[in-house]
């Protein structure tokens, strides 16, 4: 689903009024839009407190407020500023309200009123005054319930980051189409449930406004993934080869292993230092096992072309060995994870040398530690949200970022960005990771391009957790993937 950043949606205003849309009559549906959220919500309330800020966030505030009223609420305004000073529809908004506003600094929280938060939404430019963040924390504080407008006001819509305090709403009304800091964290918990409300935009001119800003879901990914057909082959499903740690460290390996398999690689083998084979041999089925000692056994290997994908990182060790592993793969589709990746956090620049120059092929799944270990700079640069920290890493590296967390964000070089949101909190548990390498290595040995099959691999993850339940352990998730078959 397209998102648009604030940015966009000002762009959409702009060419919707080019195109003769009446502005006013977008801020009019907007207003009535949290009006009839607040009545159809809260239909004992007390009282509206509403709370209008300078711009036209403020405006849809007014009007909200004045259709409370004629609807019969009890409604109290308080105005940022002097109204006066309003501009344009806003302006107009508040000249057609007939309720006598306060100075929002008069305003105090009472039992059984519900706050109508227009103070600030797509126009937030900076962090809100010591008086406002008092007053925010006050509302939170005394816990009545709040109605956010487009955004709760305090969080960027562009990175979900608060800017001083922020409202913790319990519904917001957006408007068109959702914007990152909705689902991007801690803006995601800031706003309660989302609602997003068609207030007359048409479609073509959003996605003339829109960039590479999407939700992670099926329509980004369910055309590119392999369909099974009477005629498929074990072979031609793909053979995926997982690389095992020694030992004692070949768990993470065989968690991506029995991933790749379910995901529906037609063959998976995991290739093991030899004095692992014994062990891991106890341990598997399905998958198979190789003995890889070192780069010339891993390059008399790859001479079988048909290995058509390769996870690398879980339980690896960091070192030499896979720096020289990952070299000899770098051409071929590859999942870099773990310490795949952190080995390359004195030479980072050494990774990109092997990544750079081709479609991108690599997908690269760092958490946030290892995000900081590759792209110290990046990861370092508090002035932009972790969509653009990943867009700008996947641009260095020349391969998708998928940047782990609660709210995961995967970036191609060619600035595609999505945003994934269906991950429960449960599925934050030791080797889900792992999995999840497996999955997107399942995937890429199918021959799902690599930006498709990252934004699957994590769709796919966070939707096995939730079918597994609270409580799972990441060795559950694998039986919890949903069909492929049925994704659309
Ligand atoms: N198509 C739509 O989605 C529509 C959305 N509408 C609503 O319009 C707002 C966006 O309105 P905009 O006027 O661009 O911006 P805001 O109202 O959010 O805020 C701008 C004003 O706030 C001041 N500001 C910004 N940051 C701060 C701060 N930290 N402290 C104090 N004041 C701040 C800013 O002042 P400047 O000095 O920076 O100029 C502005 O005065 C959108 O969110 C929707 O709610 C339309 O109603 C319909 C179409
Ligand atoms: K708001």
């Amino acid at each position: 689903m397209l998102l648009l950043t604030p940015e966009e949606m000002g762009r959409a205003d702009r060419l919707a009024a080019e195109s003769g849309i009446d502005s006013y009559g977008l801020m009019i549906r907007a207003g009535h839009a949290v009006s009839a959220a607040f009545l159809r919500l809260y239909p004992a309330a007390l009282r509206a407190d509403v709370l209008c800020g300078p711009g036209n966030n403020g405006g849809d505030g007014y009007i909200a407020a004045e259709a409370l009223k004629q609807a019969g609420v009890e409604v109290a305004l308080f105005h940022l500023g002097d109204p006066e000073n309003l501009k344009g529809d806003a302006r107009r908004a508040f000249q057609a309200c007939s309720i006598d506003g306060k100075p929002v600094e008069d305003y105090r929280p009472a039992a059984g009123a519900v706050i109508i938060d227009a103070l600030f939404g797509a126009g937030l430019q900076r962090p809100l005054s010591d008086a406002l963040c008092m007053l925010i924390s006050q509302v939170n504080e005394a816990a009545e319930p709040v109605i956010a407008v487009d955004l709760p006001s305090g969080i960027s819509g562009l990175t979900g980051k608060v800017q001083g305090a922020a409202f913790s709403a319990a519904h917001t009304v957006t408007f068109m189409r959702a914007k990152p800091g909705h689902f991007l964290l801690p803006g995601r918990e800031h706003c309660g449930r989302l609602d997003v409300f068609d207030i007359g935009i048409p479609q073509r001119i959003l996605e003339e406004a829109g960039g590479g800003h999407h939700l992670n879901g099926p329509d980004l990914f369910a055309s590119a993934l392999p369909a099974l057909t009477a005629s498929s082959h074990k072979f031609r499903r793909g053979h995926l080869g997982v690389f095992s740690g020694g030992p004692s460290a070949s768990g993470a390996a065989r968690l991506s292993a029995t991933a790749g398999l379910r995901t529906g690689a037609g063959l998976v083998t995991l290739a093991v230092p030899p004095n692992a084979a014994m062990v891991v041999a106890n341990q598997v089925t399905a998958v198979m096992l190789k003995a890889v000692p070192d780069v010339a056994a891993l390059d008399e290997w790859l001479e079988d072309k048909r290995l058509s994908a390769f996870v690398l990182g879980p339980g690896f060790g960091v070192g030499e060995k896979a720096r020289a592993f990952v070299s000899a793969l770098a051409s071929r589709p590859l999942v870099l994870d773990a310490d795949g990746i952190s080995s390359f956090a004195d030479e980072p620049d050494a990774l990109f040398a092997l990544l750079s120059g081709a479609d991108p092929h690599c997908v690269l799944t760092p958490h946030e530690g290892e995000f900081a270990r590759l792209f110290p700079d990046i990861a370092a640069d508090d002035n932009i949200g972790k969509p653009e920290k990943a867009r700008r890493a996947a641009e260095r590296a020349n391969a998708i970022v998928l940047y782990k967390g609660a709210d995961t964000v995967i970036a191609a070089p060619d600035g595609r960005i999505a945003i994934n949101a269906n991950a429960p909190p449960w599925l934050a548990t030791a080797g889900s990771g792992d999995v999840l390498a497996g999955i997107i290595g399942g995937l890429l040995a199918q021959g799902t391009p690599a930006f498709e099959a990252a934004c699957a691999g994590a769709w796919l993850h966070g939707q096995a957790a939730k079918r597994a339940g609270e409580g799972l352990t990441a060795e559950d998730l694998p039986n919890h993937l949903p069909p492929l078959s049925g994704v659309s």
